[in-house]
């Protein structure tokens, strides 16, 4: 059929039609129609197999000739279906359909000789086409014994797709090689060195009941390199992921090395991991014998301090009214009431898949990112396209109210009592002194916009993030982060920033300077808490993705931890 397409398209290349007229005899022609029929027919069957209805058909036709032989003047339907069923090419269609109904295809191995020794051990031949690909499992060796064994099959890869090689099948000869005596490494050289067809030849492991693992959902809150890491049993076979990235862990057999897979790419193969409590331990060897290496991968804590001594504009002076006081003075009065960050807290966190209803509340919105790279002009301008949607959180301070301000409105105007109050109560996200007045964020006002129905947009520093990284508010964290170095230049070349010393004055090269430094830093040091990353490049694209992030944040799905979720307190 397709070559008589072929032949029907090359005519219509030399006559003097239109190809529209071609493509319209085309598609209408029986032949295609057909041909389209047959197609869906088979799709169909590929989606659901056909099973037989009945794997004696060749029986039921006897019964059905024998039947009607017994009837003394049958009908002329009778007499044709007699025909029909005694035609040879039927009768041999029905005993190949009863044939493959009864899968009565295979060999008939001769039953095993009655003298067989018990302590016979039964021999796979395993045969793999490596075709480039790593073998996807690894070996160990008895200490006792010195046997070889597979130790780990890699979920998805080439050993596993076979489906022949398990964990615990004693290896006995691989190419044709004995492998008794060897040392694993010489095992794998073997190996290595082996390309298209390898052989094994294995005693498999007496099945055990493989009880299949539920997959766990993680998110990764410190940064892995099997590469760097000398104690992994097979650094190729080793998954290097970043704080934040989701990880899907397929096997936690062992107790220290996971298979894990990373998201959204799940159909990849697994990797493998280090196991929680193994991640721990080596965190600790870390923090004990390099104590100014841990906080960041790539900043050691002497520059860690150069950048908070030296880089006044390089964290947030939120809430934009303390903004204009020195970095110095303001890290002194400036506090978060965040639980402790301990950089040894757990390495994974358990994540799951949450969709939020139309009648939950909504989340939580925090930005996040260096001074000046525009979150406050970021946010001011998603309140002005919808202000009956986004709102901010309505601070507090001890600072009197000036004509025309209203307490609820600008400000909550409390007295300084009330205020050192709600501090020792941990009512406050961050808090700071400005002139000699306190200023904060309360998380009642946060907890008030979101209980009025509306999504509450609020801009913090990222340690804040913890103290509302809760059930109740569910945050959905963006972090606004500069463009290239030569585009910041670009895009600011009109903006002004405001300074402890100056008001409104031009951004010179040290403000870009300190931005790309923090932004670095946070993302090093908080990047596990960022659902997403907007860079701020053209103001205009940056504010419309952040509507789009924020509408997506409240109505798609998303990863959550699963404490969230928990209906435990
Ligand atoms: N994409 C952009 N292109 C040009 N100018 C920008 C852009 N984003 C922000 N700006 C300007 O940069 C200046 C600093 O922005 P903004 O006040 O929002 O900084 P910030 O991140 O809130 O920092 P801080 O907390 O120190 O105030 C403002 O004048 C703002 O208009």
């Amino acid at each position: 059929m397709l070559s008589s397409v072929a032949e029907e398209v090359r005519l219509a290349i030399h006559s003097d039609i239109s190809g529209s007229e071609v493509l319209y005899s085309l598609l209408s022609a029986p032949w295609l129609q057909s041909l389209l029929k047959i197609y869906e027919c088979l799709q169909k069957f590929r989606r659901l197999p056909p099973s037989p209805y009945l794997p004696y058909a060749s029986g039921l036709s006897d019964e059905i000739l024998s039947n009607i032989r017994a009837v003394p003047a049958p009908s002329p339907e009778a007499r044709q279906l007699y025909s029909l069923l005694k035609s040879p090419h039927l009768q041999a269609l029905l005993s190949a359909h009863d044939m493959v109904a009864q899968t009565d295809y295979e060999p008939v191995l001769p039953p095993l000789p009655e003298d067989l020794p018990e302590d016979e051990e039964a021999m796979r031949i395993v045969c793999l086409v490596k075709n480039k690909q790593p073998l996807g499992a690894t070996i160990k060796r008895d200490e006792e014994t010195g046997e070889i064994f597979i130790a780990r099959v890699i979920h998805g890869g080439l050993a596993d797709r076979s489906g022949l090689l398990h964990p615990g099948d004693l290896l006995v000869e691989v190419n044709g090689n004995p492998v008794e005596g060897l040392d694993p490494e010489q095992v794998i050289q073997i190996l290595v060195q082996s390309q298209g067809t390898i052989l094994f030849k294995v005693i498999p492991n007496t099945p055990q009941s493989t009880k299949t693992q539920q997959p766990l959902y993680v998110r990764a809150m410190a940064d892995y390199c099997p590469l760097q890491d000398p104690a992994i049993p097979c650094p190729d076979a080793g998954m290097v992921f970043s704080r934040g990235d989701l990880l899907e862990i397929v096997d936690q057999t062992d107790i220290h090395w996971w298979q894990a897979r990373k998201l959204p790419n799940a159909s990849a193969c697994a990797g493998l991991i280090p196991s929680t409590s193994l991640l721990k331990s080596k965190q600790r060897e870390t923090w004990w014998s390099q104590p100014f290496q841990h906080e960041h991968p790539t900043l050691r804590l002497s520059s860690l301090l150069l950048l908070l001594l030296l880089f006044p504009a390089g964290f947030r002076r939120s809430f934009r009214l303390w903004r204009r006081m020195t970095h110095r003075k303001r890290r002194q009065s400036c506090y978060s009431c965040s639980p402790n960050t301990s950089a040894l807290s757990s390495p994974y966190e358990e994540v799951v898949s949450y969709q939020r209803r139309p009648d939950d509340p909504h989340r939580l919105i925090i930005l996040v990112g260096p001074s000046g790279v525009g979150v406050n002009e970021l946010r001011k301008r998603l309140i002005k396209l919808n202000p009956h949607t986004f709102q901010g959180a309505v601070p507090h301070t001890t600072r009197p109210a000036r004509d025309g301000e209203g307490t609820g409105k600008e400000y909550n105007f409390v007295t300084k009592e009330l205020f050192d109050y709600m501090v020792c109560n941990h009512r406050f996200l961050e808090y700071g002194e400005y002139k000699g007045h306190l200023y904060g964020t309360s998380i009642d006002a946060v907890k008030d916009v979101i209980d009025s129905g509306r999504m509450c947009v609020i801009d913090t520093e990222p340690h804040s993030i913890l103290s509302v990284r809760n059930k109740k508010f569910k945050p959905y964290v963006i972090f606004i982060k500069p463009p290239s170095s030569e585009r910041l230049r670009q895009t600011r070349r009109d903006a002004r920033i405001i300074t402890s010393c100056v008001v409104n004055r031009p951004f010179k090269d040290v403000d870009f300077e300190e931005m790309e430094d923090a932004a670095r830093f946070m993302e090093g040091k908080y990047g596990q808490y960022f659902d997403r990353v907007i860079v701020n490049e053209e103001l205009q694209d940056a504010c419309m993705k952040l509507f789009n992030t924020i509408q997506l944040a409240q109505e798609g799905p998303h990863w959550i931890p699963a404490a969230w979720l928990s209906t435990e307190d």
